[in-house]
């Protein structure tokens, strides 16, 4: 299968969340680790949320150092890597933030999603129907990958990296672990869905002291 080298990027506390029990966006990064977050943005051709993300965080998904925006222009890049977003219903709001002129944006749908809601959809952002219930993401994958995509980089959230790791998607997972404690039986965590039978295996690609927290890049064993 031809697919894009993926890795998730996330920002995770002490105590394991990726977010509160409100699922509200809780600043988790250093503002070293969110320098470091916005150059791995400006290295990848595409960014990846699921829509719970779109939903609770309302995210723009861009590179926000205009440095390292020229950069990429100077490369003959957009200044803005592709936007994608797996929204099996098309529920993006047609005012989210991700759906601005920025950059380019995909929205991922599956066969259940509403012509009405993809037409509208359809004025903002290029609309790519794969999957009967929910985006297959292998399509999704492929489909990338013939439009240029070489890397992609998932920003979760916890269940959309789930189903990237359970399909063998996923290269490289790079966590931010940061001194605070979030707390909340129901938090996210970083993977969600049902445990695997067998626990998926990686090894340290890298560690790094950013701030208050440790950045560790871990590549699959
Ligand atoms: N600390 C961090 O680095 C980050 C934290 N977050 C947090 O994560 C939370 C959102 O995570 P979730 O609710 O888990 O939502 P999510 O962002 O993982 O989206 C899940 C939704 O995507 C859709 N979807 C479509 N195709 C799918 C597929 N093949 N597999 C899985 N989902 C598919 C489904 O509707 C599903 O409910 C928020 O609280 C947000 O603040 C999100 C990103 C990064
Ligand atoms: N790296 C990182 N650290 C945190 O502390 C975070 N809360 C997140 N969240 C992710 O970044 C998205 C917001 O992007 P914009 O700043 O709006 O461009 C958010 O939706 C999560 O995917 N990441």
């Amino acid at each position: 299968m031809r697919r894009p080298f993926v890795f998730i990027n996330s920002a995770v506390s002490l105590d394991g969340k990726i977010s509160n029990e409100r699922r509200e966006q809780v600043k988790i990064s250093s503002p070293e680790d969110f320098a470091v977050v916005d150059k791995l943005r400006a290295e990848s051709d595409a960014i990846l949320v699921g829509i719970g993300t779109v939903l609770s965080d309302d995210p723009k998904l861009t590179v926000k150092n205009p440095d390292l925006r020229e950069e990429r222009v100077r490369q003959g890049l957009p200044p803005n890597p592709v936007r994608v977003v797996a929204d099996s219903l098309a529920r993006t709001p047609l005012n989210a933030q991700v759906l601005n002129s920025d950059a380019r944006t995909v929205i991922a749908v599956s066969e259940r999603a509403e012509g009405e809601r993809i037409e509208k959809l359809k004025e903002k952002a290029e609309i790519v129907v794969a999957g009967k219930n929910r985006v297959d993401l292998k399509a999704l994958m492929e489909y990338l990958w013939d439009a240029g995509i070489r890397k992609l980089m998932v920003e979760g959230g916890s269940e959309i990296n789930y189903t990237f790791i359970k399909e063998g998607l996923v290269d490289e997972i790079r966590v931010f672990y940061s001194g605070i404690v979030i707390g909340g039986a129901k938090a996210p965590t970083l993977v969600s869905g049902k445990s695997f039978d067998v626990p998926v295996k990686f090894k340290i690609k890298s560690c790094e002291i950013l701030g208050n927290g440790v950045a560790v890049v871990w590549s699959l064993r």
